[in-house]
């Protein structure tokens, strides 16, 4: 049901397939259904879609805690079969699966008349523009058609790689010594990376949590932004911070579940084991409460970001800022399809309804 902002709802959560779930044609367990629609009350600020997004990746997370979210708009569908696989095949990848944030497909629609009077089809920004992002650090978020990889969404940073040889001048890489042996910069940078330390760091699953990045100065006063100094220090303040971050920080930046919580820290996704099902309706109710947010970073640093009529672009800048990478995935066959606005009434309509909220 639409809501004006003014009125109240309550949390419903409906579970579809119950808890003996039911088979399909060959005998497999079909995956439940679940539909959610969180608390609102007038004097809360809902958010719109943002808000509702971040309610359900936190309602996902308590229930079921899959790695992958598709996010998909109201007036969109799927369009071929295989499209979740084709964004499992990215987001799997033994190689580049783990630094990317999302598998972004184009926005396709039907509908559209013979001569696109209304520029649905969008051609210079999801064929060109769109193909154009995927060659640097990848596509923006585009609101719907969109796979996400969880962690992502939670202001974590992608995990670091093995580092390969460096140059350290032009010409030579880092184990030539005739030039560069004695650097302060490069001995500070190896031995501040010791083997217990970078255990340890593994140990943390290789998540930078809520690190701020210090600039250094050098002697000249310059901002010595260079990634050897950062990622030499990379992994040692979140160190630091992390006994600390245990129950205060993750408060303070998830809110006060810790079912929530636990949930963030499990990389590959899925509840601890034995959980059991009343605690995780009740917590679920908790974290899509009108309240849940308030004094957290949701929407500021974390989930679908606020305070923009674009929430996509947002959301997926931020993820991009933390050094994730996105990937833009076309099949021949649209993923997914969305129905065209016929006429500019519909469009602005639409378009003003989805901004304030109705
Ligand atoms: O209060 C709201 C308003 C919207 N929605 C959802 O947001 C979607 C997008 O809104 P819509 O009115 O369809 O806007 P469009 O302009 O068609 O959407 C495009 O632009 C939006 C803002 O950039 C993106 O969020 C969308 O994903 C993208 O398809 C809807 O389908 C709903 O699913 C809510 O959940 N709550
Ligand atoms: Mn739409």
């Amino acid at each position: 049901m639409a809501h004006t902002g003014l009125g109240t709802t309550l949390v419903t959560i409906q579970v579809y397939l119950g808890s003996q779930g039911a088979l399909d044609v060959v005998g497999k367990l079909l995956p439940k259904l679940v539909y959610v629609s969180r608390e609102k009350r007038p004097g809360y600020q809902h958010h719109k879609k943002a808000g509702a997004m971040n309610a359900l990746v936190r309602c996902s997370a308590v229930l079921t805690n899959a790695p992958f979210i598709l996010n998909l708009d109201c007036d969109h569908y799927i369009n071929n079969s295989n499209a979740i696989r084709e964004a499992m095949c990215f987001l799997m990848d033994p190689q580049l699966g783990k630094k990317l944030c999302y598998v972004q497909f184009p926005q396709r629609f039907d509908g559209i008349d013979l001569n696109d009077r209304y520029a649905n089809r969008n051609i210079v920004f999801f064929d060109i523009n769109m193909k154009g992002l995927d060659g640097i650090q990848g596509p923006v978020y585009v609101g719907t058609g969109c796979v996400f990889n969880r962690q992502a969404l939670y202001g974590y940073k992608p995990p670091m790689s093995e580092k390969l040889p460096k140059l350290t001048c032009d010409c030579w890489p880092s184990w030539c010594c005739c030039c560069c042996c004695g650097s302060s910069r490069m001995s500070k940078s190896k031995s501040k990376k010791t083997a217990p330390e970078e255990g340890r760091r593994r140990a943390m699953g290789g998540l930078s949590l809520f690190r701020k990045k210090k600039k250094k100065k050098n002697k000249k006063g310059y901002v010595a932004g260079l990634e050897e100094i950062e990622e030499g220090l990379e992994g040692y303040d979140e160190l630091e911070k992390s006994p600390l971050m245990s129950q205060k920080g993750f408060e303070k930046r998830f809110g006060r579940s810790p079912v929530f919580i636990t949930s963030t820290i499990m990389e590959d996704g899925g509840l601890p084991e034995g959980t059991k099902h009343i605690v995780v309706i009740k917590e679920a109710i908790h974290v899509i409460s009108c309240s849940y947010e308030e004094k957290t970073e949701w929407g500021k640093e974390i989930g679908w970001i606020y305070g923009s009529v674009t929430e996509d672009i947002l959301t997926g800048f931020k993820m991009h800022c933390r050094g994730w990478k996105s990937v833009y995935c076309t099949p021949r066959r649209p993923a997914f399809k969305g129905s065209a606005p016929i006429n500019p009434r519909i469009d602005c309509t639409r378009f003003s309804d989805g901004r304030s909220g109705l």
